[in-house]
């Protein structure tokens, strides 16, 4: 839709920024309404028949963690999910931009802006209806039937070595061999175990995922087998485990090399005898499921040091895949990236279409310890940041040098800074009033700021 056709509501505590806003867009938009006080919105929401909402990210009554906006935002969303909402943020609270973004936001402006780009922002978001970012809940649900449906996750395989191992596995997908994923964090085990499902005779049945290492000693055994009505004080009713719930289908067992000694004795007994007791009975039932087991554990060693038992190990390894790990397959690495930059772009309703040569060849010189996962999170970030058409190699935050483990988010604040601010004093050309104006931050502290990056 055309901005001279929108109706445009502001909120925000502060009233310099309202009038100023306002000022501007009623010169462009169809009718703007401005409101200080944020409790009105839904209210407004309910009543206003607004295309485009500009909230405040930090109202003065919670001015640092951005909370009072996340929380308007989701009440925005409740009411429609189909609203276009623009956060306002302040420099240096990019980090909360994005998670805005992922939590249903269209987009957000930083403050102070230039009003070219808040205008480009606006339109922008007016005209990408079609692809406004589902709330949240909604996605979710819309993932989790993706998901359950089969062949619907894509697999980017564009290394032989990955190539291989869905070879093998897809031929033993259709037998009820147990199989055992082998790869570090983020290799995309669990993502493997859904495709043997998916292309096995049960595909039709039940996929059951258990996180064994998320699965307390007390709870593993209710969990995984059952129980009945008064088998422990917080049993109220009868229920069914995780086995019996994958009945005629697949059970996913992650992290097993987290099991102790005597829950892999358990699990052991279930396994050879394919029944289970819940727990307070004395009936055992049949189950019948396929077995798909995981761990990044170093396995072998584990029964070498006697914490992991050996005849276990031969009852989950009839087939044993191994997923290599990011850094040793670099013609994935730009195969995945491409496909998450579409994904990404797509979703957030971003220009973004392409990625430098340079970038490619910085993130193949990476050692991307969280692999997969960790290259899927920093495109999303670098498509939600991004300006450009073409991502850069200071779009991606990244640890620079090759071989060097990247911070536990693998995004590092203080490199996200420099960075922002050597594009701005590139874009002004090294104007430092344009870039401080820019960045939000006074002459004085932009000075000390490149004092202390050498800049
Ligand atoms: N070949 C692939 N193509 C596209 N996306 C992939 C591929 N492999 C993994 N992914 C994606 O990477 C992310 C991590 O994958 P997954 O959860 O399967 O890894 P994992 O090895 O099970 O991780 P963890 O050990 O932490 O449980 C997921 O979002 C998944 O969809």
């Amino acid at each position: 839709m055309q901005l001279s056709e929108a109706r445009i509501l502001i909120i925000d505590d502060d009233v310099d920024v309202l009038s100023a806003a306002k000022l501007l867009l009623k010169r462009h938009a169809k009718a703007v309404d401005i409101e200080k006080n944020p409790q009105k919105l839904p209210f407004l929401v309910t009543n206003g028949d607004y295309h485009l909402i500009l909230l405040d990210m930090n109202f003065t009554r919670d001015v640092n963690s951005g909370r009072e906006g996340f929380h308007w935002l989701d009440r925005i969303l409740d009411i429609n999910a189909a609203a276009k909402v623009i956060m306002i943020t302040a420099y240096g609270d990019i980090e909360m931009a994005i998670r805005a973004m992922k939590a249903g936001a269209t987009d957000f402006v930083l403050k102070p802006w230039e009003n070219d780009k808040l205008l480009a922002t606006i339109a922008g978001a007016l005209e990408g209806g079609a692809t406004k970012i589902a709330a949240p809940a909604e996605e979710k649900a819309k993932d989790e039937s993706k998901k359950a449906k089969a062949g619907a996750e894509t697999i980017v395989a564009s290394s032989e070595s990955i190539r291989q191992v869905l070879h093998t596995a897809e031929r033993v997908a259709s037998t009820d061999a147990n199989v055992l994923i082998l790869g570090e964090n983020g290799t995309g085990k669990s993502q493997l175990a859904r495709h043997i499902h998916q292309h096995s005779k049960r595909a039709d049945k039940p996929f059951v995922a258990v996180d064994l290492g998320a699965l307390s000693e007390s709870l593993f055994e209710s969990e995984l087998f059952g129980h009945v009505k008064g088998a422990f004080t917080d049993a109220k009713e009868d229920r069914a485990g995780r086995f019996e719930e994958a009945k005629g289908g697949t059970i996913f067992l992650d992290e097993i090399g987290n099991l102790t000694l005597p829950l892999q004795a358990k699990l052991l007994t279930v396994i050879q005898e394919r029944r289970v007791t819940r727990v307070g009975s004395n009936k055992s039932i049949n189950v019948d499921i396929r077995l798909i087991c995981a761990t990044n554990s170093n396995i072998e060693k584990m029964v070498a040091d006697k914490t992991f038992r050996q005849d276990l190990l031969y009852r989950i390894n009839t087939i044993e895949l191994d997923l290599p790990p990011l850094r040793d397959r670099p013609e994935d690495i730009s195969a995945l990236a491409d496909y998450y930059l579409k994904q990404y772009s797509k979703k957030y309703n971003r220009p973004v279409n392409d990625i430098s040569t340079a970038l490619i060849k910085k993130m193949q010189q990476y050692n991307w310890p969280g692999n997969i996962r960790e290259l899927q999170h920093a495109i999303e970030r670098a498509v939600i940041l991004s300006q450009e058409k073409t991502l850069q190699p200071d779009d991606l935050f990244l640890k620079s040098s090759a071989g060097q483990p990247a911070t536990a988010t693998g995004f590092d604040l203080e490199d996200m800074e420099k960075n922002l601010i050597v594009k701005a004093l590139k874009r002004f050309n090294g104007n430092i009033t344009d870039a401080a104006r820019e960045l939000g931050l006074s002459r004085a502290a932009l000075y000390r700021r490149m004092e202390k990056y050498g800049l």
